[in-house]
């Protein structure tokens, strides 16, 4: 049995018990669930990741809903003890749910939140970081800096890549692998390829409009291609992002064979999720190829890297911050809270869960709607007319 895990209570005395797993950026996110009669558990506990025991024992008797995290484990134990306590809400406070067995929670009848929308171009801007980056050898530079190596300009020192004119390859051409190509083709003037099982109608008409404009103006306009393969990309693309949900046809997406294709003075950037490539072929990989370089955001093990991964001064890596702007994780704590409270409350879910703009919103109230439930269907949740 675990020990009880800490916590802090807000509004003792509400009808509807909410558990937070950890505490959560903002205040909005409690001022909203307190103003509908809910009691507010947050888990103050002291640990990063906290087990499946942990949580039964924060579900405890009688719990309404829950938003958690995606470090969490969330299958039949917890879906189940959730049940059993009266609870038939749950939000992960993110947007990738892969660490949620949906058909879990079906069978228990309970909703499962994500939070797109609010972390789209956050999470885009930190691929575009770490593409630059990479590029230009930022982290390798500054480390050179405080090391005190700098003895004055040199002409091959620390000499990178230049993006302008080059090839940008997206796999995952959704929400936020479209605006990360945006950023790409309108800031570097950079010409697309990208793969993904559907067509990304609006990206396509972006770079068509933005080539148009460059034409107009005298200058060379950028292309576009959407690729038939995912080898395609990797031939072609000078600066690959990653941008798939993870699941069983994206495990280990980019692998040994598939590095082998790409380009040897390629970048690669993973804003997605660590299994999508193997860390253990990159790393072979990135010692074969000094000229290859990466900038990783998520790990197959986090918080772990594989064995040789740090030492590797061609890979740039950064702790699973690719949403982490102030706006955006308070927006994540508010959609996951809303999520929980529209089930609570018997609210529709909204009809266009990546325009979540009217629950962000500080001045007025949140429209009556679970912002996203992924399993809406599922569950017999009919869709808002608001
Ligand atoms: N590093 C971080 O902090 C963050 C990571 N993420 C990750 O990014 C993922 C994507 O997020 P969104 O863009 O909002 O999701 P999205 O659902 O809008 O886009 C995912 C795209 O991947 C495509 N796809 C699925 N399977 C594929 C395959 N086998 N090959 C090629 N494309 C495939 C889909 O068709 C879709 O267009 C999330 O699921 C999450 O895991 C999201 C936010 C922050
Ligand atoms: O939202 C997600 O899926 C993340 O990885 C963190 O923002």
């Amino acid at each position: 049995m675990a020990k009880p895990v800490q916590i802090e209570v807000w509004n003792p005395n509400g009808k509807y018990r909410v558990v937070s797993t950890k505490p959560m950026p903002g205040t909005r996110w409690i001022n909203l669930l307190i103003q509908q009669d809910c009691r507010v558990e947050i888990c103050t506990q002291n640990k990063t990741i906290l087990s499946v025991e942990d949580i039964i024992a924060l579900i405890g008797d009688k719990c309404d809903g829950v938003i958690g995290q995606l470090t969490e484990d969330w299958g039949d134990a917890l879906f189940s003890a959730l049940s059993k306590a009266g609870g038939k809400a749950f939000s992960n406070m993110a947007v990738g749910y892969n660490n949620v067995d949906v058909n879990a929670a079906n069978r228990y009848g309970v909703a499962v939140g994500n939070t797109p929308g609010v972390l789209t171009e956050t999470t885009a801007e930190l691929a575009a970081t770490l593409s630059v980056a990479a590029a230009r050898r930022i982290v390798e530079a500054d480390a050179f800096m405080r090391g005190g190596l700098y003895e004055g300009w040199l002409p091959h020192l620390f000499v990178g890549n230049l993006l302008k004119r080059q090839t940008v390859g997206v796999i995952g051409a959704g929400r936020i692998g479209s605006a990360y190509a945006r950023m790409m083709v309108e800031g570097f003037k950079m010409n697309l390829i990208y793969y993904d099982l559907y067509q990304a109608t609006r990206l396509e008409k972006f770079v068509t409009a933005y080539g148009q404009f460059l034409k107009a103006n005298g200058e060379q306009p950028v292309t576009w291609k959407r690729a038939s393969s995912m080898d395609e990309v990797l031939r072609e693309a000078d600066v690959i992002s990653l941008h798939p949900v993870l699941d069983k046809t994206t495990y280990h997406l980019v692998n040994k064979e598939r590095l082998a294709v790409m380009k040897k003075e390629a970048i690669l950037v993973n804003c997605s999720r660590g299994p999508v490539i193997d860390e253990v072929a990159l790393v072979e990989h990135l010692k074969a190829n000094p000229m290859f370089r990466v900038g990783l955001d998520v790990f197959e093990d986090e918080p772990y890297m594989k064995p040789g991964l740090a030492d590797m001064k061609n890979a740039i890596v950064v702790p699973h911050i690719a949403s982490a702007s102030k706006w955006t994780r308070e927006g994540m704590a508010t959609l996951a809270a809303l999520n929980v409270l529209g089930k609570i409350k018997g609210y529709p879910i909204w009809s266009n869960p990546n325009s979540v703009e009217a629950f962000l919103d500080e001045n007025s109230p949140p429209p009556a709607a679970c912002p996203s439930i992924v399993n809406a269907k599922a569950i017999g949740l009919p869709v808002s007319k608001l």
